[in-house]
């Protein structure tokens, strides 16, 4: 199946889903000079429950923290969304070194890596409903640059040995992912899809201007997770980002100035 390997990467993916070509794909190279300042556009509403936080899993091409959206618990609101989305889970891409891994770049400077908080719109029954529809989801991306040792994110990196392969999967109570969010919330927002197959063109993006830190020995350990399953040969997880793809025409939005 799809990944991110010469044979069945990003270049490969328009062969079992056509959308890889569509009008509003993800991620883009996000050129702040031509994104235009909307002063009607609110400031982010993230609301999170650590108590709502689940697991960790290694689904075979990135991990992902998983949340309970049974409720109202974990919410986004306001920014530029309407409604009430509920957060599902988050994970992360990066590089095989710190020169590249983030999906979406600004001006072209690739970032190590890159956090994706997927909410869905509770306008819809659930996740699955809401990843069909134009307004279903809103991820919000949160780069991360080399620098200071970065303590929320070693909690996760800690619970690494028990993920290392694919399919493998640990309970991952009481995190609070809004200890991942920088201080300042300053975002760009357009309408784009998800980055990973089924790449449906469901998601309103919202990409924080202010990255978050991560030393280069967190970066390291986020290479020592598998792409692999156990009993198969050992596969590095890294490079599991997919490069930007072609504005055609959408505006991308500045909620500063
Ligand atoms: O749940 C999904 N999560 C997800 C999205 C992205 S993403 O990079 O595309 N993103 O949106 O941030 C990356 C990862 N990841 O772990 O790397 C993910 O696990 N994707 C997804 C799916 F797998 C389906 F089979 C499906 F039917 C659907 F509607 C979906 F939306
Ligand atoms: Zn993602």
């Amino acid at each position: 199946s799809w990944g991110y390997g010469a044979d069945n990467g990003p270049e490969k993916w328009v062969t079992n889903f056509p959308i890889a070509d569509g009008p509003r794909q993800s991620p883009i190279d996000i050129v702040p000079g031509e994104a235009s300042f909307d002063g009607g556009l609110k400031p982010l509403n993230l609301k999170y429950d650590p108590s709502t936080c689940l697991d960790i899993l290694n689904n075979g091409h990135s991990f992902q923290v998983t949340f309970a959206d049974d409720s109202d618990s974990s919410t986004l609101t306001d920014g530029p969304i309407s409604g009430i989305y509920r957060l599902k889970q988050f994970h992360f891409h990066w590089g095989a070194s710190d020169d590249r891994g983030s999906e979406h770049t600004v001006e072209g400077t690739k970032y190590p890596a890159e956090l994706h908080l997927v909410h869905w719109n509770t306008k819809y029954p659930s996740f699955g409903e809401a990843a069909g529809q134009p307004d279903g989801l809103a991820v919000v991306g949160v780069f991360l640059k080399t620098g200071d040792d970065n303590p929320s994110l070693q909690k996760i990196l800690d619970a690494f040995d028990a993920i290392k392969a694919k399919g493998k999967q640990t309970s991952f109570p009481g995190f609070d992912p809004a200890t991942l969010l920088p201080g300042c919330l300053d975002y760009w927002t357009y309408l784009g899809s998800l980055t990973t197959p089924p790449l449906l063109e469901s998601v309103t993006w919202i990409v924080c201007k202010e990255p978050i830190s991560v030393s280069c020995e967190q970066m390291a350990k986020f290479r020592s997770l598998l792409f692999s399953a156990e009993g198969e040969a050992e596969c590095c997880m890294v490079d599991n980002y997919r490069p930007p793809q072609p504005l055609k025409g959408r505006p991308v939005r500045a909620s500063f100035q």
